[in-house]
């Protein structure tokens, strides 16, 4: 039980950490070409920590400052006993913790959506990058579109503020640029565009080919709606635009041709207790050996304390001919995005 006031996380460059992202499983339902490969050698269940364990880890960082929690994955609603996981971790809604959200692919929102609300989810960030039925399953590799819309329509019907990331892909939804701004128009769902990122060794898919930079996609935008700049932020990664012709919010998520790091926030923990200090950065800490070492947190934190001390000042993403080669091999799954 915490009595004194806690010292909050602040790294190296006086960057504040109070948002947390944890990935429950590596494990996916899909198999989206730019994030896994067909065949992936999934974790062997016995090295995941369990969810009491990961309860423990989240509260260990509330209590350390944190206010914004997001689960992801791999897919984080494949999970078994999950929405056990996400009622116990609402107990510190109001209690420390500001937000307690979720990214997902959307393929389970229908069966939890309304479970997800009961536990203090406001909003949920579903990945969607093609309205397309055939080519929605062709980027996930066997994905259906339509189970996704209804998690969509679900989580809508639930009450949750529905967010769709689209990852921008080269060749592959650049022609469907205004039917997913319209869509998301015609439905009250904000949209943001990811850049790819060159994570994970992807066996015949070469980055440079579905790297569809977001400049380009503002440019084009541009081209049919008046884009009004935003202040707003929510804690993430994303800048924003109003389409002054609509009132749509659109985000732009641009690790590569827009740096954001110097207003980092966050840092992730995986599903084995591993924390890593950035993104694009293959620096971690291992957390599991203080977790399980005792069940006072003075070791986990202080490991926590040792690992914030050392976060990076950014990525090493890095899109030129040399470097790719060099791309990071570990996959987006493995740390949640
Ligand atoms: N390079 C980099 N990319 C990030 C970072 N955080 C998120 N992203 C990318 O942005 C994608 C979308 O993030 P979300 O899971 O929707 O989370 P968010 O952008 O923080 O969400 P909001 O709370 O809605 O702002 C992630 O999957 C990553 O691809 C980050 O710290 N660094
Ligand atoms: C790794 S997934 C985990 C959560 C959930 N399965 C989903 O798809 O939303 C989180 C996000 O990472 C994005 N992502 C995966 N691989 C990526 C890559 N190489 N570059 C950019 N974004 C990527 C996905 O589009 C998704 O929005
Ligand atoms: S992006 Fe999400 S849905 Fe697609 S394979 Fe990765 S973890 Fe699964
Ligand atoms: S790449 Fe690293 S430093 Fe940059 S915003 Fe992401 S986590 Fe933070």
């Amino acid at each position: 039980m915490e009595h004194a006031p806690v010292m909050p996380l602040v790294d190296p460059f006086a960057r504040p950490i109070t948002y947390l992202r944890v990935s429950v499983t590596d494990r996916c339902d899909f198999r989206c070409l730019y994030c896994m490969s067909e065949h992936m050698q999934f974790l062997p269940k016995a090295d995941l920590l369990t969810l009491e364990e990961l309860d423990r880890l989240c509260s260990a960082f509330i209590g350390l400052g944190v206010r914004k929690l997001r689960i992801t994955g791999g897919e984080p609603l494949v999970r078994r006993g999950i929405m056990g996981f996400f009622r116990q971790i609402s107990r510190h809604l109001g209690q420390g913790l500001d937000e307690l959200t979720l990214t997902t692919n959307g393929s389970q929102l229908a069966r939890f959506a309304t479970e997800l609300a009961d536990c203090g989810v406001r909003r949920v960030n579903v990945s969607l990058d093609t309205l397309d039925a055939g080519k929605f399953t062709a980027v996930t590799r066997w994905g259906r579109l339509e189970q996704v819309l209804r998690g969509i329509e679900a989580a809508t019907a639930a009450g949750l503020r529905v967010k769709i990331n689209t990852v921008a892909l080269k060749g592959f939804n650049e022609a469907e640029l205004f039917d997913l701004v319209d869509w998301c128009g015609a439905e009250g769902h904000d949209l943001t565009f990811i850049e790819v990122m060159p994570m994970g060794e992807m066996e015949g898919e070469d980055r440079l080919d579905q790297y569809w930079p977001l400049s380009e996609l503002r440019a084009r935008l541009a081209e049919r709606f008046s884009l009004i700049d935003l202040a707003e932020r929510t804690g993430g990664p994303a800048r924003y635009v109003r389409l002054r012709e609509t009132g749509q919010k659109i985000g732009f998520i641009t690790p590569l041709t827009h740096n954001f790091c110097e207003s980092c926030n966050r840092v992730r923990v995986t599903c084995t207790g591993e924390l890593f200090m950035c993104l694009g950065q293959e620096d971690r800490a291992d957390l599991r050996a203080p977790l399980r070492a005792s069940e006072e947190d003075g070791m986990l934190r202080a490991a926590i304390r040792a690992a914030i001390a050392r976060k990076p000042k950014g990525h090493d993403f890095d899109y030129s001919r040399q470097r790719v080669a060099g791309q990071m091999s570990r996959h987006m799954s493995h740390t949640g995005g």
